[in-house]
């Protein structure tokens, strides 16, 4: 569990967050939504321990980490930036995974069995040799998140994972984070998409006016429109539709096949 509690924090004068207290189960893939500007990016800075809090605590399992230094976070918890340029500078996918688990210490053969899970798991074992500069968006960041894990955390921050990436990329990292949550890894997501939010969320904050606005399941947040609206949130595509058409609400497109099947046999029967 992440425990964030009574958390307050400014920029010089700008107030970005007044005693925000909320439990994340890093157990599970949390969204973190709102507006621009509303204090998602500050809010992973903070636990990653990148920046601290000016009042409030944030506790990991138990252990207070708001007061410990970003590198030694590192071991527990793996940041992966919107920008792949922005992480990549080793000269190779191999010394860019390696560099982590290296930096934090680990044992030389334990770090590279790490490295070699990692970039498996990354789809991205076949490159070891390449320049991570010449790599493709979505291989790049696939490679941030390689070097996260060869540091074995427990839980992983995305922040906007797919942006600016086709839709092949956007499928091949979804599954990957699907994929990782299921060996046990949290994943913490920021992202603007809703219908990636509606699909493959478990939970979802949404930040808004300082503080967390709303915290629930998908479905929940998606029931209420005028809710959503208020939160700055756009409707998923499916929700949408689900409710143009007066059907149960349908968060992603296979359940509103499903549904729109079941509507036809049932039409079909009554005429
Ligand atoms: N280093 C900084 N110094 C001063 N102000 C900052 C700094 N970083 C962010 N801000 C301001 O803090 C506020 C919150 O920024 P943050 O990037 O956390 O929001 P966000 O919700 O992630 O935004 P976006 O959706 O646009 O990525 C914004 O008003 C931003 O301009």
């Amino acid at each position: 569990m992440l425990n964030l509690k009574n958390i307050s924090f400014s920029y010089a004068r700008e107030k970005i967050f007044n005693d925000i207290n909320v439990q994340i189960d890093t157990t599970l893939i949390t969204a973190v939504a709102g507006r621009n500007g509303t204090g998602k990016t500050t809010l992973t800075r903070l636990i990653m321990g990148l920046m601290k809090p000016d009042a409030g605590t944030i506790e990991l399992n138990g252990k207070i980490i708001s007061d410990m230094p970003s590198y030694i976070l590192a071991k527990d918890i793996g940041y992966v930036f919107q920008n792949p340029d922005h992480q990549l500078f080793a000269s190779s996918v191999h010394s860019e995974a390696a560099y982590a688990p290296l930096a934090l210490g680990m044992d030389i053969k334990l770090a590279e069995e790490n490295v070699q899970q990692a970039l498996i798991d990354t789809e991205l074992a076949d490159k070891q040799e390449c320049m991570p500069q010449l790599l493709s968006l979505g291989d790049k960041q696939r490679l941030s998140i390689a070097s996260a894990l060869a540091a074995v955390p427990k839980l992983l921050i995305l922040d906007e994972p797919t942006s600016g990436q086709d839709c092949r990329e956007r499928t091949v990292l979804l599954r990957l984070m699907r994929k990782l949550n299921k060996k046990g890894i949290g994943i913490i997501l920021i992202t603007h998409d809703m219908d990636i939010l509606a699909e493959h969320a478990d939970r979802v904050l949404v930040l808004s006016n300082k503080c967390i606005a709303f915290e629930g399941t998908p479905r929940e947040l998606f029931t209420d429109e005028e809710r959503t609206a208020a939160l700055g949130l756009e409707l998923p595509e499916a929700v949408r539709i689900s409710h143009e058409m007066k059907l149960e609400l349908c968060l992603t497109p296979a359940e509103l096949y499903n549904k729109i099947a079941v509507r036809r046999e049932e039409n079909g029967k009554n005429n």
